[in-house]
């Protein structure tokens, strides 16, 4: 049996993936949204030299040990000074206020004393301290956030202080979730003998949330190709972008799940993997439809998911690849197969920094060691295993 390498699997399936498509949000509602075109600065920041304390304006050159400048004014955030100003002269300026036409330096009250109408210095001016000239911060046509990024609470920021009220932002995927077999139970359920509670969809549906529009969870559909068929027509003739069934994707009498999906018209691409959890993936299209048939095991499907899906979320939302870790490893790593293990690991952080901790769990269908894992490491097909300190590319199992 021949199985797919992992990375001329990634590539069919980002060749599927749709170009990015636009629409245009209120900012307030683009936190985790990935730009679909650049911010760019339409006025500059300051838009005027603003002074950066409380304190006076003047011109530096006539700021000498005791000498007193005639106060003519005042500047403050919203109301600046109106005239300009001249020799011997200073003007009251406030944090954020433009510096007056002919003043070149601001000196902070706490550096000043002032008589009436009068005001003189009690430390040096250095010229040009305490103003930020306009465009320091940013000036027009400067790019301020490339298209791809993922808008983050500081990156709002910044595009509301560059006056966009609406962004262009990528479409969103919607996706639809299927879980398959007979001895699926919902949690909450009583457990009757030979059950097994449902956890894929909702594990998937959380991991794939922050890319998506709609996760659109269509339940369980037991092993029955009557069900399956109507069922996962419903499923396809919603026309999601992004379809995924888990389970029923190995090779047994009850594993229905390709066949169903083939005759339902989805063109299948590949079917197995040279990967160790999650082998028995497959991948097809129907129309703009990706269709993922991710096996049944739970630790299977999230890292197939982890691997494959989420990549593909990216793509769709023109979002690039983030770079893979590689952090020492805190203990040694066995001999791999011929397959390429996605091992589960914990993120330690040592005195020397942070570190992959091998979980030694290799059972697909042991749930529990998931928890503990925050990374997979990367360990290639026919790894001699590593020793302790050694290197290791990992994929951070919580990063966008
Ligand atoms: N003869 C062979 N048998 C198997 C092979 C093989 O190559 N030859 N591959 C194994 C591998 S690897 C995997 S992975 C599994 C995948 O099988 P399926 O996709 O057909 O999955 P199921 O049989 O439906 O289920 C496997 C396991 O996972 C539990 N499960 C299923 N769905 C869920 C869900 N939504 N939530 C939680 N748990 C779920 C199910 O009860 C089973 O215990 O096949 C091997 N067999
Ligand atoms: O390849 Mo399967 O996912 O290990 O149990």
């Amino acid at each position: 049996m021949s199985l797919l390498p992992v990375d001329d699997a990634l590539r069919a399936i980002l060749s599927h993936v749709s170009p990015v498509s636009t629409e245009t949000v209120p900012l307030a509602d683009a936190v985790g949204r990935v730009l679909a075109a650049p911010i760019v600065a339409r006025h500059d920041q300051p838009p005027f030299d603003a002074s950066a304390m409380d304190g006076y304006a003047m011109r530096a050159e006539d700021v000498a040990d005791g000498t007193w400048l005639e106060l003519i004014g005042t500047s403050q955030a919203g109301a600046g000074f109106t005239g300009a100003l001249g020799p011997g002269q200073a003007v009251r300026i406030f944090t954020g206020a433009p510096v007056p036409d002919g003043a070149d330096t601001v000196i902070m009250q706490e550096e000043a004393v002032r008589e009436g109408e009068r005001v003189r210095f009690t430390a040096p001016a250095r010229l040009g301290h305490s103003v930020r000239p306009r465009g320091n911060d940013f000036a027009v046509g400067q790019v301020l956030l490339a298209a791809g990024t993922r808008l983050t609470p500081m990156q709002i920021a910044v595009a509301a202080a560059a006056n966009a009220d609406r962004l262009a932002v990528a479409r969103r995927p919607r996706v639809a979730l299927v879980a398959t077999g007979d001895e699926l139970v919902l949690p909450g359920s009583s457990l009757g003998p030979d059950q097994i509670v449902a956890s894929n969809s909702f594990g998937l549906g959380a991991m794939l949330a922050p890319y998506a529009e709609a996760i659109a969870d269509h339940g369980i559909i037991a092993d029955d190709a009557g069900l399956l068929h109507d069922r996962l027509a419903a499923a396809l003739d919603a026309e999601p972008d992004v379809l995924i069934t888990t389970g029923g994707a190995s090779v047994g009498e009850h594993d229905l799940v390709q066949d169903v999906l083939t005759t339902l018209g989805v063109k299948l691409d590949f079917w197995r993997i040279n990967m160790r959890p999650g082998k028995p993936l497959m991948f097809g299209t129907r129309g703009k439809t990706l269709v993922f048939g991710l096996p049944g095991n739970p630790v299977s499907a999230m890292v197939t998911a982890l691997v494959f899906i989420k990549p593909a979320l990216r793509a769709f939302l023109g979002h690039g690849e983030p770079a893979h870790w590689r952090l020492p490893l805190a203990a040694p790593t066995p001999l791999n197969t011929a397959r390429r293990h996605f091992m589960r690991a914990r993120l330690i952080h040592s005195e020397t920094g942070p570190m992959a901790e091998p979980i030694s769990q290799t059972d697909s269908g042991h749930t529990s060691s998931l928890a503990a894992a925050g990374l997979l490491i990367v360990q290639p097909e026919h790894d001699p295993g590593q020793a302790a300190g050694a290197l290791v590319e990992a994929l951070p199992i919580d990063a966008f």
